[in-house]
């Protein structure tokens, strides 16, 4: 962050009554930032943004907005709009005067509202649909509408809860594009609600991963992707092979272990403090994992293809040892086309050292 945060959330708890819904949030977010908050149903997404918001009032602990506490501030003393999964658009007002609507609640005459409100219908490419009323519209012009909405008080922050979750798999990508550029070109502040791991990770700067009212882990994607903190946010990524392992030996190239299936190689460099004993958890994430054919006497565990699926231009292959321990590995098509894979057949599944990450103990 290069300069003072726009939002800072010091130690802020929510409860329900007895019930915990967000636990010590302790963050600060970056001006000009994409920050999406992305965790399971129920982990406390959306109460943390109502927080920002002003929809709902800390338990405990500060929220800061610009430097200045905000908690107890009403919603429309913020400067905080936000664009809903349902959009929440007005149905009987037309695109134009749902565009001015937060101009005209804040007294702005009506000359100066339809020119801010054309520049933004003009930004978003919606200025064709000025006059028409919202049920005339597709699901992506409607979502045009709720950013020219939120945005056309030019704020400094813009909250954005589940926004595209409504829409097709084709739309959403192009919507997330929409979103991307919007958020560069305008340098406004982003905070994104989501459940869904590639909106976060192809949009935002950094992610939040929350788990049961808990912050598990705050880093850009390619941090959280290659270092996860602990088990939950590995296992949540959905990519990681875990091991259990208990340290052996110290050697040239680091620390041998033990793990479930066998032995392997730990650098030093994951290991800094090890001795003989330590039980540890380490990952290897998909893509980093090889496949051989039982043949080629590659060491490594055998494990028999339970089936695949389809990600993008690669393939991710499940395995299973004879333990019964389900091991990932992500592959593009041409460098499977070789390899026997139907279901049930074997193969040898290996990795380099290098590609081994440890967690941290928790
Ligand atoms: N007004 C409320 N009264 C009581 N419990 C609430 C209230 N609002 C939220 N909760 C509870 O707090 C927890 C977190 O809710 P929240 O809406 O923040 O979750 P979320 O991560 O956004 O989930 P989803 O993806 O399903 O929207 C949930 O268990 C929810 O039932």
């Amino acid at each position: 962050m290069t300069s003072s945060p726009i939002v800072k959330f010091d130690n802020v708890v929510k409860k329900f009554g007895d019930f915990t819904a967000v636990e010590k949030a302790d963050f600060e977010i970056g001006r000009g930032e994409f920050l999406a908050i992305m965790g399971s149903s129920g982990c406390g997404k959306t109460t943390t943004l109502r927080m920002l918001a002003g929809l709902e009032d800390p338990t405990s602990g500060n929220i800061y907005l610009d430097g200045e506490r905000v908690n107890g501030r009403a919603t429309w003393d913020r400067d905080t709009p936000m664009v809903w999964q349902s959009l929440a658009l007005f149905p009987f007002l037309t695109v134009q005067e749902n565009v001015e609507f937060s101009l005209k609640m804040r007294g702005v005459a009506k000359a100066e509202r339809a020119e801010r409100a054309r520049k933004w219908l003009d930004k978003m490419q919606i200025t064709e649909f000025a006059n028409r009323n919202i049920a005339q519209l597709s699901g992506g012009q409607r979502q045009r509408v709720a950013l020219a909405r939120a945005l056309v008080t030019e704020p400094k922050i813009l909250l954005l809860d589940e926004p595209l979750s409504a829409l097709d798999a084709h739309l959403k990508v192009r919507m997330q594009a929409v979103l991307s550029n919007l958020q560069k070109d305008l340098g406004i502040t982003f905070v994104y609600v989501t459940h869904s791991m590639s909106e976060a990770f192809s949009m935002a700067d950094r992610v939040v991963i929350m788990s049961r009212g808990r912050i598990e882990q705050i880093g850009t994607p390619v941090e959280i992707y290659r270092e996860p903190r602990n088990r939950f946010v590995a296992e949540f990524l959905g990519s990681a092979n875990i091991f259990e392992a208990t340290v052996e030996e110290e050697i040239a190239e680091g620390w041998k272990v033990i793990h479930e299936e066998g032995r392997a190689i730990i650098p030093a460099s994951e290991l800094p403090d090890a001795k003989t004993g330590d039980k540890i958890t380490f990952i290897v994430s998909a893509e980093n994992m090889q496949l051989s054919a039982p043949d080629s006497e590659q060491d490594g565990i055998e494990a028999t293809v339970a089936g695949d699926e389809f990600v993008g231009g690669t393939a991710m292959i499940f395995l299973e040892t004879a333990s019964g321990k389900e091991l990932k590995v992500q592959k593009s098509h041409e460098e499977l086309s070789t390899l026997k894979r139907k279901a049930g057949s074997k193969l040898i599944v290996s990795w380099s050292a290098e590609h081994c990450h440890v967690l941290p103990d928790e």
